[in-house]
């Protein structure tokens, strides 16, 4: 069935008014990298002052929730720390209340410091990231360095712009050298939206320990319930009077649907106009697409008015 494409001022104000919790993606909704997306402020500010909850959950791991704040706030977002939400906290979350991650242990990260960040919060000891030992690497390979730990209880993996050949091979020795050593990504997005057009996201760059060490990894980030899980234990809303804005069908709009909450997709970030109404449309399908998020930006102009 195609999703109801909305253009009026009329749909949006009917559908702001059936929702209470507004779960907003991050990069390709409010921002495409730098850039804050026109109209977004607007529209988080009419929301707020209606009553409504608004949380930002973004897959993107290089934040913790505080730097996601920051980040937000330089935006003039006037993010709330409770209002962020990402990939790297979620992990965290998991591997302390889910896996009561062993004491004795530590995490193996194969990210950056948001994901240090967020394991500090937690209490769990963890190497590699942003460690210069890790991040300096120059051939020839020295395999002899690459020695199993058994002190590594978990590998972690989320967006890494260091990646090289040494953390790879580290990552994978742990896995590969303890069966108990477990595989955690912390989202699996293929692309990353920015600057006009799109990167190899962290989905792209763990593939290499997934495929070395032959493990089946548990994934945190959208489109899984467990960041969902998470996020309603923290802010428990009603999902039937949630909605899920996103600019990915496989991320964003499939959390939505595995989590029982209505999907909006803003068009210009990752999904192209093909991917929803060509031929061979994907299908994953969003229950309301917008142009932009940005548009709903005419209701506070009419409240004004
Ligand atoms: O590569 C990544 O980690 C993701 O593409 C990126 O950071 C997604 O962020 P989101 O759209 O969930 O805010
Ligand atoms: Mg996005």
């Amino acid at each position: 069935m195609a999703p109801l494409v909305l253009s009026s001022p009329e749909q949006y104000q009917k559908l702001v008014d059936s929702v209470d919790t507004f779960l907003l993606d991050c990069d390709g909704v409010l921002y495409h990298g730098p850039v804050v997306v026109e109209g977004v402020k607007t529209v988080l500010n009419m929301l707020r002052a209606s009553g409504k909850k608004v949380i930002f959950v973004t897959n993107n791991a290089t934040k913790s929730r505080r730097k996601l704040q920051a980040a937000l706030n330089k935006l003039d977002l006037n993010a709330s720390l409770e209002e962020c939400f990402g990939s790297a906290y979620a992990s965290a979350v998991y591997l302390s209340q889910v896996l009561n991650f062993p004491k004795d242990k530590k995490v193996y990260v194969f990210g950056e410091e948001g994901i240090e960040e967020e394991l500090d919060a937690v209490g769990i000891a963890h190497c590699g990231g942003t460690d210069t030992e890790d991040r300096e690497f120059k051939p020839p390979i020295d395999f002899d360095s690459f020695k199993p730990d058994p002190s590594v209880g978990a590998v972690l993996c989320g967006f890494d712009s260091w990646i090289n050949y040494k953390k790879i091979a580290k990552a994978m020795t742990y896995l590969r050298s303890n069966p108990k050593c477990e595989l955690i990504l912390t989202n699996t997005d293929a692309t990353y939206p920015t600057h006009g057009s799109q990167f190899p996201g962290s989905g792209s760059l763990s593939i290499p320990i997934v495929n070395s060490s032959k493990r089946t990894p548990i994934v945190i980030g959208k489109p899984n319930t467990t960041m969902m899980d998470a996020i309603i234990a923290d802010h428990k809303f009603d999902p039937s009077r949630a909605l899920m804005v996103g600019d990915n069908l496989a991320t964003d709009i499939e959390f939505g649907l595995n989590s029982g909450v209505r999907t909006l997709l803003v068009m210009g970030g990752v999904t192209s106009r093909d991917q929803v109404f060509g031929d061979k449309p994907s299908h994953v399908v969003p229950d309301l697409v917008i142009e932009s998020f940005g548009d709903l930006a005419v209701l506070a102009k009419d409240k004004a008015e």
